[in-house]
């Protein structure tokens, strides 16, 4: 379980959380909404230790990780997986040698192992006949299969996305959701996705927080969500431009 205290976070004197309070239930999808630049990336970087708070505390399986020393971290770290908006592959690296590197760093597998494994993962998220190919050969799409064959490798126990389907056309973008949803229900590990896409998103996700001024404003299931009374939550969902909240675009 991952637990976010009283967090306040500020960047020189822009204040971006401010008494944040979450938890993230386990063995469930929970997505992060709100509008840009309200604090959501810096919200999950709290998640696993990238960021540190200014106050607050974050305990991951009821333990702190603020101000722990790196090598403390690192082995908290290996319950995570992170898939990042661009996929992070390595240009330089075949499909491959990109999904095979966590295995090859981190296990003592036997190369014949490992391209088993390699195998199932980017069967699973449905890629064939790519292992040679390079990333800028791939679609956008294709490589955020990449991604998520590669974070799902290590079987880790928590998956954190940061706007995973960016840029990416309304059937892909769909495809990648149910791909989420499809392996967050096989694998059971605690999902945490950053998302624009509303009302998509509410299809995947159990649990919807969202973040408003530094806080979690509400947090509930989608169907909460989505028949909220907050003007926030409903402008907001409804994508109206008429409401509290101001889109900062004369
Ligand atoms: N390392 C940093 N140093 C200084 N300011 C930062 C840093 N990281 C984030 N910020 C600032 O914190 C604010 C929140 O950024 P964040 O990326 O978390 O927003 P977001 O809600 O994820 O936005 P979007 O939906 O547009 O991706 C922004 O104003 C950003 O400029």
């Amino acid at each position: 379980m991952i637990e976010l205290i009283n967090i306040h976070k500020s960047f020189g004197s822009q204040t971006v959380l401010n008494g944040l309070n979450l938890t993230i239930p386990v063995g469930k999808t929970t997505a992060v909404i709100g509008p840009s630049g309200e604090g959501k990336s810096v919200l999950l970087k709290h998640m696993i230790g990238l960021l540190q708070p200014d106050q607050g505390d974050v305990l991951v399986d009821g333990k702190s990780i603020v101000g722990l020393r790196r090598s403390q971290l690192n082995q908290v770290r290996e319950k995570f997986a992170m898939v990042f908006q661009n996929a992070a592959l390595f240009d330089s690296m075949t499909v491959y040698e990109n999904v095979a590197f966590p295995l090859e760093e981190k296990t003592s597998l036997s190369r014949s192992e490992i391209e088993e494994r390699v195998a199932i993962a980017l069967q699973e998220v449905g890629l064939k006949k790519v292992n040679h190919k390079y990333p800028d050969e791939l679609s956008g799409g294709m490589k955020k299969r990449v991604g998520l064959a590669r974070a799902l490798l290590l079987q880790p126990q928590i998956v954190l996305f940061d706007e995973p389907t960016t840029g990416l056309d309304p059937v892909i973008r769909r495809a990648i959701h149910q791909l989420i949803k499809e392996t967050q229900e096989k694998f059971g590990f605690t999902a945490v996705i950053v998302s624009h896409d509303i009302p998509d998103i509410f299809e995947v996700a159990h649990h919807i927080a969202m973040l408003y001024h530094g806080e979690i404003l509400q947090f509930g299931t989608p169907e909460e969500i989505q028949n909220s009374d907050h003007p926030v939550v409903r402008q907001f969902i409804s994508g109206s431009l008429d409401g509290p909240i101001n889109s900062g675009v004369a």
